[in-house]
């Protein structure tokens, strides 16, 4: 069969983020508009954001930004690099006494001063919109109803809104982190509309890494290293996630850095069936996670 016939038969497809948080962000907006013309109040979200990381900065604009497009109140609490534990603990107390907010989240990562466990446990879990809190990540364990995770439910919605088909799949997860590998293993497993596959979590002491994605359908890959996974290492056909990004130095860039994915996409992505593009992937569903957590906190379906 002539090369170009084969590519044409396995075209692949980008799965876009951005406009699938678009779209998912006109339907709270729609949402919203119906609860405050029934009287109702307007959803808030509330960002604690400690210290001048400059991702971080960028990822919380971004939450209020989008918090203005789907109509939700947002108060953006920043503090000092160098603010106490017990001054974070005090502020998240606040939060959760705070009737006017019904969700909040604390950016991470944390000053190293600054115990994160600790923070983290510190949050109602009726208002953790992040779902990093154990008593909601064991509900989702559960399937008990809760707050999915931010990345994770992204994803999730993600593999739903294009119609890929997971049930008896199998699905390899790079990286197995508390916010996002873990979570996804448990999602990606679980008896719902998208999960049903048989999962393989992979981590830094994986003996053959390449042999187990090489398996897999569905890769997800969240381990937070640029460009690592190359084409050697997946079959033809898979669907690929990438979760990870990395500010890269690049001069050609009025910023000074570009944003690089934990797939060498450009070798990777004529492989796949469905790939996800950094930027403009899974990170702008991250947000729009928040925003659905938000509206459910809001509708008193708390966690
Ligand atoms: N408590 C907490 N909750 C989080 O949800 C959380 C966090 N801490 N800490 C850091 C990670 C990372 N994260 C992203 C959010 C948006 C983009 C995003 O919008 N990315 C754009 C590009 C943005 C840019 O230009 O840098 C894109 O991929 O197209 C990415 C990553 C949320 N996180």
């Amino acid at each position: 069969m002539p090369h170009s016939i084969k590519k044409l038969d396995q075209a692949m497809q980008l799965i876009d983020g951005k406009a699938t948080s678009k779209a998912i962000k006109l339907e709270i907006k729609d949402k919203v508009e119906e609860i405050t013309k029934n009287g109702g109040k307007r959803p808030h979200l509330a960002a604690v954001l400690v210290g001048n990381d400059g991702a971080s900065q960028t990822y919380v604009n971004s939450k209020v930004k989008s918090c203005e497009e789907v109509g939700f109140e947002s108060t953006l609490i920043r503090l000092e690099e160098d603010t106490t534990e017990e001054k974070l603990l005090e502020v998240v107390a606040q939060l959760n006494n705070d009737a006017a907010v019904d969700g909040f989240i604390v950016q991470l990562p944390l000053p190293k001063h600054i115990d994160e466990k600790k923070v983290t446990e510190a949050i109602d879990p009726n208002k953790d919109v992040d779902g990093f809190h154990p008593t909601n990540l064991g509900k989702m364990l559960l399937d008990l109803p809760t707050y999915l995770p931010a990345t994770p439910y992204g994803i999730i919605q993600l593999l739903e809104r294009y119609n890929i088909e997971t049930s008896g799949k199998k699905c390899v997860i790079i990286g197995r982190s508390h916010i996002v590998g873990s979570p996804m293993s448990v999602l990606m497993a679980r008896n719902s509309k998208v999960g049903n596959c048989t999962v393989t979590l992979t981590h830094s002491r994986t003996k053959d890494l390449a042999a187990e994605t090489r398996e897999a359908d569905i890769l997800i890959v969240a381990l937070g290293r640029a460009e690592f996974v190359t084409a050697d290492m997946v079959k033809e056909g898979t669907v690929i996630v990438d979760v990870g990004i990395t500010r890269v130095k690049d001069d050609s860039k009025k910023s000074g850095f570009a944003l690089k994915g934990d797939v060498k996409f450009d070798e990777v992505a004529p492989k796949a069936s469905f790939i996800t593009p950094v930027p403009g992937g899974v990170g702008p569903m991250t947000v729009c996670s928040l925003m659905m957590n938000t509206l459910q906190a809001a509708e008193g379906k708390k966690a």
